[in-house]
């Protein structure tokens, strides 16, 4: 009963785990990360035939100690995903996503500039250490960067780099919602993305990414949906005292109501910084944020999802999933036919200008009291949704 109500069922039935090649179990113990492996079906259709494909999701924690030249930092998390990665390719993955700036501490907190050393340009060097794998096992690859825009005053952005199974690059998406709660206030290090809400077509499926904090925004799930994805994907960077009671929650209401799939992952372990900071709380300055919970998993339109990843060790989750799945859920539930989109843009557009007043009516035990006023001392004057009193 539990197991049904946490994992859901997957056309009737609990979702099977799926066995993967010897190669990649021997990866896993000699590097010693995590691997599981599970399969989403959908009905059979008499007009299409299944539309599987593998999707692959990495967490894992920084290699060197942050005091370390960036340079090596960098180059160790290279050398500690290769052989996870290399796990996914042995296994068949399709579509492979790692988390949210894998390829540096996450520094935007500390509010140091000095971390701002790791953002590359879009083709810069992580991007080409990928785009060798993604050749090699024919695998599309999502890549959230820290990324510095040469063509724009060098200006940085947080971007999910998009690499083709050929290892071209198909495009980059920059996140649109930046925190500014607790020890996460990375607004001065990047802006607010400029790209809006693309959809990649890639040779597997019609993919998108919302980046971390995005995921507490419902219409920034919408309007993935709305350009057509069929896997959105969650590179986040995110520790157990801010969210860990959502993570399970979010993305698996994300992929209902959006008739979707989609992968979330958080980076895993503690991150010591040489100086301390502040969280603006009144509480005692400190030198990491607490503890990234890992905790990757997926999620499907049917509301079930995978068992998580571990809360402490790096791993590699993959799943294969049956993209007719997503149309059978529309069709099912038909949440885009009875969704009221005009409404919700006559109410947006009125929300955006400066002089909106919310729409709220007078309950009738309002409109009594408004007799009782009218018949005392007092004089009363309604604005919009305001209520004032005058004593006459
Ligand atoms: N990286 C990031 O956006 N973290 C915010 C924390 C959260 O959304 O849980």
């Amino acid at each position: 009963m539990a197991s049904r109500l946490l994992l859901g069922l997957n056309c009737g039935k609990p979702l099977e785990s799926v066995l993967l090649p010897e190669l990649a179990e021997a990866l896993s113990s000699k590097h010693n990360f995590d691997l599981q492996a599970f399969s989403f079906k959908a009905d059979r259709e008499v007009l299409r035939e299944p539309r599987v494909v593998r999707v692959g999701l990495i967490q894992n924690s920084i290699a060197l100690p942050t005091e370390k030249p960036i340079s090596d930092q960098k180059r160790g998390i290279f050398q500690k995903l290769k052989p996870i990665i290399d796990a996914a390719g042995a296994s068949g993955v399709n579509i492979l996503c790692l988390q949210e700036a894998w390829m540096m501490p996450f520094a935007f907190c500390t509010r140091e500039k000095r971390w701002c050393e790791f953002a590359e340009p879009v083709d810069g060097e992580s991007t080409r250490f990928l785009q060798e794998f993604a050749r090699k096992y024919n695998m599309v690859i999502v890549s959230s960067i820290l990324e510095r825009d040469l063509n724009h005053g060098e200006t940085l952005w947080n971007t999910a780099v998009i690499i083709g199974n050929h290892g071209n690059i198909i495009g980059k998406h920059r996140k649109n919602h930046i925190p500014r709660v607790g020890d996460f206030n990375e607004s001065t290090y990047y802006m607010e993305g400029n790209t809006g809400h693309p959809v990649f077509e890639t040779a597997y499926g019609k993919i998108a990414v919302n980046i971390c904090y995005g995921r507490h925004h419902p219409l920034n799930w919408l309007a993935f949906g709305l350009n057509g994805a069929e896997i959105v994907f969650n590179p986040s960077a995110t520790v157990g005292e801010l969210s860990e009671p959502m993570w399970p929650i979010e993305a698996r209401n994300a992929a209902i109501a959006n008739s979707y799939f989609v992968g979330s992952i958080n980076r895993v372990g503690t991150e010591l910084f040489p100086n301390p900071f502040t969280s603006g709380d009144g509480k005692p300055q400190h030198k990491d944020f607490g503890h990234f919970y890992g905790s990757s998993y997926f999620s499907a339109p049917d509301a079930s999802c995978t068992p998580s990843l571990s809360r402490y060790k790096d791993g590699l989750l993959i799943s294969d999933m049956d993209l007719n799945l997503c149309r059978q859920l529309k069709d099912k539930w038909g949440f885009r036919m009875t969704a009221r989109y005009e409404l919700y843009a006559d109410l947006l557009n009125r929300y955006v200008k400066p002089d909106f007043e919310p729409q709220v009516m007078l309950t009738g035990h309002c409109s009594v009291m408004y007799c009782l006023l009218s018949a005392s001392k007092y004089a009363y004057r309604l604005q919009g949704s305001r209520l004032t009193f005058e004593r006459q």
